[in-house]
């Protein structure tokens, strides 16, 4: 990007720097004019589009030497490496060349459930036995792990039914005689079980290939809101009535979303959630993880069962067994249950042929083209009220931008066009016009999307629970919710809701859903406002200033912001170390900015309501350099 940014000419620059945004198709068209000879340029978008050159890619060696270090793993007794090797040789594992292919995806399957179960992973291990069978309906050996892992989880029918699949599969003599012995010892703790319990038999999960992370919540949003224009903050959202503390005011989906990069190797790049011991990759790319098949398909991979449809089963199969068969790779694809939901758009669908870019390009800009695509498959189906770019109508800030920003924002426009129209085909052209609706987008995510965070817990256990393979919550000795920001989503009606640095309502989200409540009482036709960032109280008054100017484009003059308020004044105080003394220290630097915040205040309406801090102000501000030790009792 430094070296595009250095070599576009100043005349360009001055042009671009004085531009607003009724002038970006001709800006788009000049810079375009200006890269499409360059060699540069043409460098850059092929190392970006070329899937041949892509490290995204599938890979056969890549698969076979993490599959081969999985194994040595496994040999030596450490099932958490080598489930770590053969998740990461599935990554690179293609799953719908050849059968050779396939074969090596299937394999790699059947192993990770083998470590998975001397873990204690049984439903996992299941998961991937049921995979592996998905993917070669006629491999013996991933019918005896699926009856091995169904055993121990008590399935005592599936266990049988599966090992008699399996010896009908098995071609060699010992394999056969391993699979008989294997049954007989089922057999007897089927026996052993049913005398001890008749009722312990635990039956499959019928879900097994889909999301456990669905966001079921029974609560639905009652309130009404409206969109109000307000004279200095754009369109906002109000409420029609009362609304009682804790109230949920708002939910909604994404438009758009993207998974963080750092999280790519621990969270599910669909629904956002922590990824499990047994998760998918993608089909087509070695990027992408996802917690299920479910939202794999979800997300735009190709089912990887691609055989399930299609295979021979050896004519010695009775029909009981052939219809037992066809029912478990049923339950298993994870796809039909996408494939009902048809209006469903695929967001990783044009990302997913292995090329760089989606990897490489920063995420709001992948997630730029997202929206894009989005918009344009939208507009294909032509469904009455179903949004485009254009009807989304949201705000963005790019005459406010640096030249710095507008060119970057053109530049990153460009190299996206190119991209999407390498992976996504002669639908999007590459014209100054078309362009100039990605470097809108691009201001608009910058404005207007929202960061998705998660809740983790981090549980801290004594050495017993510690050596256990999966501690559970119960017994941790101290326990601890971190957020963690994992995405980036746009949330059209979400982003009505405007800055308070002293919010009434607050956002979190279930996997990528929106939930927005009310923090307190908000009487009838008062703005709901949300933060953008720190709150009074965390992150002093010029900190929240600057990080809204900055992001944002705009001076907060919220309550917070507006009127004196004793956070602000002492967050970065020190209590004074005379033993009788209750008065309050703030550096020289914290009491220059409370100064001007004063000299600010006295030329605002609000000025009034200073008056009730002014003991608090002048002690602070008249007595602020370092180590001046203040008897302040009064202000407590
Ligand atoms: C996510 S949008 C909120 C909806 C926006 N007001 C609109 O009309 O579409 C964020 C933008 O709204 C404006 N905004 C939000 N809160 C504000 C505030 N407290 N003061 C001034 N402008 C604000 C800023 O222009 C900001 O970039």
């Amino acid at each position: 990007m430094e070296k595009l940014k250095a070599v576009v000419p100043s005349g360009l620059k001055g042009i671009l720097s004085e531009s607003n945004p009724e002038d970006i198709p001709s800006t788009c068209s000049s810079l375009l004019e200006f890269f499409q000879p360059l060699p540069l340029f043409q460098k850059v978008v092929r190392e970006l589009t070329d899937p041949e050159t892509a490290l995204c890619a599938k890979n056969v060696a890549t698969a076979l030497d993490f599959k081969q270090k999985g194994n040595e793993y496994f040999s030596s007794g450490d099932y958490a490496k080598a489930l770590a090797f053969y998740s990461q040789a599935l990554r690179f594992a293609p799953m719908e060349v050849d059968k050779l292919d396939e074969m090596l995806a299937t394999t790699i399957y059947v192993n990770r459930a083998s470590s998975l179960h001397k873990m204690g992973l049984l439903i996992e291990a299941l998961r991937d036995c049921n995979r592996a069978v998905v993917l070669s309906p006629c491999y013996a050996k991933a019918w005896y792990r699926r009856g091995t892992a169904n055993a121990s989880l008590q399935n005592f029918e599936d266990a049988i039914s599966d090992m008699t699949v399996a010896m009908n599969m098995e071609v060699s003599l010992g394999g056969k005689n391993q699979i008989k012995d294997k049954l007989k010892i089922i057999l007897d703790q089927r026996k052993r079980t049913m005398r001890e319990s008749s009722s312990t038999n635990l039956h499959n999960d019928k879900n097994l290939g889909s999301c456990s992370n669905t966001v079921s919540t029974d609560e639905t949003c009652q309130i009404k809101l409206q969109c109000v224009s307000t004279p200095s903050k754009g369109r906002g959202m109000a409420s029609l009535s009362d609304i009682a503390q804790a109230s949920l005011v708002h939910s909604e989906e994404p438009y758009a979303v993207i998974l963080l990069k750092h999280c790519r190797d621990n969270y599910c790049h669909f629904c956002l959630s922590e990824l499990p011991a047994d998760m998918v990759p993608c089909t087509s790319c070695s990027i992408s993880l996802y917690c299920s098949q479910h939202c794999q398909a979800k997300a735009g991979g190709k089912p990887s069962g691609s055989n399930s449809n299609n295979y021979s089963i050896p004519k010695s199969v009775p029909p009981d067994l052939e219809r037992y068969i066809a029912k478990t790779l049923a339950i298993d694809s994870g796809y039909a249950l996408v494939d009902a939901n048809a209006d469903h758009f695929f967001e990783h669908g044009h990302e997913c042929g292995g090329a760089h870019w989606p990897a490489v390009l920063p995420c709001e800009i992948v997630l730029a083209g997202r929206a894009l695509v989005k918009s344009i498959v939208d507009k294909g189906h032509s469904k009455g009220g179903s949004e485009t770019i254009e009807s989304l109508e949201l705000l963005n800030n790019y005459a406010q931008m640096t030249l710095e920003r507008k060119l970057e924002t053109h530049i990153y426009s460009i190299i996206l066009a190119y991209c999407l129209q390498q992976s996504y085909g002669l639908e999007f052209s590459l014209t100054g016009a078309s362009i100039s609706q990605l470097v809108i987008l691009i201001c608009q995510i910058k404005v207007n999307s929202m960061a998705i965070v998660q809740m983790k817990s981090v549980d801290a256990y004594g050495p017993l629970e510690q050596s256990r393979s999966q501690p559970s919550t119960k017994g941790a000795l101290t326990s601890n919710i971190e957020q963690i920001r994992v995405g980036q989503a746009i949330y059209p009606a979400g982003s009505l809701f405007n800055h308070s640095c002293q919010p009434n309502v607050h956002a979190y989200f279930i996997s990528r859903t929106l939930f927005i409540r009310t923090t307190e009482f908000v009487p009838a036709g008062y703005p709901l406002e949300l933060s953008y960032g720190p709150q009074v109280g965390q992150q002093e008054f010029k900190v929240r200033q600057q990080l809204l100017e900055d992001r944002y484009s705009f001076k907060c003059q919220c309550g917070g912001c507006s009127e004196m308020n004793l956070s602000d004044l002492v967050i970065n105080a020190f209590r004074c170390a005379k033993p009788n003394c209750l008065g309050t220290v703030l550096d020289s630097c914290m009491a220059k900015h409370t100064q001007q915040k004063v000299s600010w205040l006295q030329v605002i309406p609000n000025f009034g309501s200073f008056e009730r801090h002014l003991p608090v102000c002048y002690i602070l501000i008249l007595h602020s350099s370092w180590f001046e030790f203040l008897s302040c009792q009064s202000i407590y």
